[in-house]
């Protein structure tokens, strides 16, 4: 890996930003939606079927791939990218946020968290070094720091408490990546809803130094407003000339009021986990495909769409095959919500360079139904 990580900020709307990330396997454009591929894979969907949707980048996990089939395996068969066939850039997450919500019998302390793996209840432990130590078996070019992600809500005690930790944790992740030219560490800013605990942590991970930072502690469940709130103040405490991502974010809404708040990368299970459920984001509003109005309805989810479940295929035989369950329900709404979500990006990108943000933001607010379509 010769060539260096870079970010280029091409042109700005407000505090919106659009431009493009450069790494050694090839270019993110930003503001970028990155599919998620938690267990290495994008589920229902083929790598190049991820590529179609417009996608530059995805997530792989520390926690599901050290579990299983582990990192060394996947080391010895190549790295993440060949295993996975795809060959374009890989960020991974550290694994805290999985360990506390899927893990079994956890243990926290200041060296790191012991817990039971949800597969077969084997004892683990995951350290700001050993996660550094799998992201790289893993061969992922972005490595996110290990940290914890404050749940909410927290006390104000609480949240400085964790904070402070994921802020020690954050400078170790930092000895333990060292220095892998082509790759990035990107630091994760905590501090909950508490200004000056985001402040704080903000000044400490620019202390350290990052290839990039992240906005983590949200959308754990405190509604978009709250989220909002935090997102009026929280990015510009990073520094503007590197990416910024809000992490596990979200609903088309919470995408679009993120990048008018400054956002550039943003990741979420959501298009393909509620592709799996007959879920499909349509530019209208969300159609829930089970719903029996859809049985005799001949048009496609969306007539605009070009994905290939609006080119070839009817709202009433989405409609059959999810109630049939058949696996190519799963395959055909993945695939259209994932192009929805790049599409809404391309979208976003273009109006921030034109300098059009505020009509896109209206137009996409006044197409929108509220509830099911
Ligand atoms: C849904 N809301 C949400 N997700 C968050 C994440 C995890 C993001 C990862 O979890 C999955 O999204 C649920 C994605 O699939 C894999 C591949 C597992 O990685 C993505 C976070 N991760 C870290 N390290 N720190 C955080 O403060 C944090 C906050 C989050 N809020």
């Amino acid at each position: 890996m010769t060539k260096k990580f870079n970010f280029d900020v091409t042109a700005t709307d407000g505090r919106a930003r659009t431009g493009v990330i450069s790494t050694p396997r090839g270019e993110i454009r930003t503001p970028a939606f990155m599919p998620v591929g938690t267990a290495a894979t994008v589920k229902a969907m083929l790598p190049e079927s991820v590529r179609a949707t417009g996608a530059d980048i995805l997530l792989g996990n520390t926690y599901h791939l050290m579990l299983r089939p582990t990192a060394e395996r996947i080391a010895r068969l190549g790295g993440l990218h060949r295993f996975m066939n795809w060959d374009r850039p890989i960020l991974t997450d550290s694994g805290g946020f999985q360990v506390m919500s899927l893990a079994g019998l956890r243990k926290l302390t200041e060296e790191g968290v012991t817990f039971k793996s949800h597969i077969d209840g084997s004892r683990h432990a995951l350290t700001p070094e050993r996660s550094m130590e799998i992201q790289a078996l893993l061969g992922s070019d972005i490595v996110m720091a290990f940290d914890e992600c404050t749940p909410f809500p927290s006390d104000e005690a609480t949240a400085r408490r964790s904070m402070e930790l994921s802020m020690r944790w954050a400078r170790r992740s930092r000895e333990a990546f060292g220095d892998r030219p082509g790759h990035a560490l990107f630091g994760i800013q905590q501090g909950s809803v508490y200004r000056d605990q985001r402040q704080e942590s903000a000044d400490k991970l620019r202390e350290i130094g990052f290839d990039g930072y992240a906005i983590g502690g949200l959308a754990v469940g405190e509604g978009q407003a709250t989220m909002f709130e935090v997102l009026e103040y929280a990015p510009a405490m990073l520094p503007e000339d590197r990416p910024r991502y809000l992490m596990g974010v979200g609903k088309p809404d919470d995408i679009v009021g993120a990048v008018e708040r400054g956002i550039d990368m943003m990741d979420c299970v959501l298009p393909s986990r509620s592709g799996r459920t007959g879920q499909a984001f349509t530019r209208f509003g969300v159609v829930n495909i089970r719903n029996a109005r859809h049985q005799d309805d001949p048009r496609p989810l969306d007539e605009h769409c070009t994905c290939p479940a609006c080119r070839n295929y009817s709202r009433a035989y989405l409609h059959h095959v999810n109630r049939a369950q058949e696996i190519i329900a799963s395959m055909l709404l993945t695939w259209h919500n994932l192009h929805y979500f790049q599409e809404l990006m391309q979208g976003l990108r273009d109006a921030i360079a034109e300098g059009r943000l505020a009509a896109f933001v209206s137009d996409f607010h006044a197409r929108r139904a509220e509830g099911d379509i």
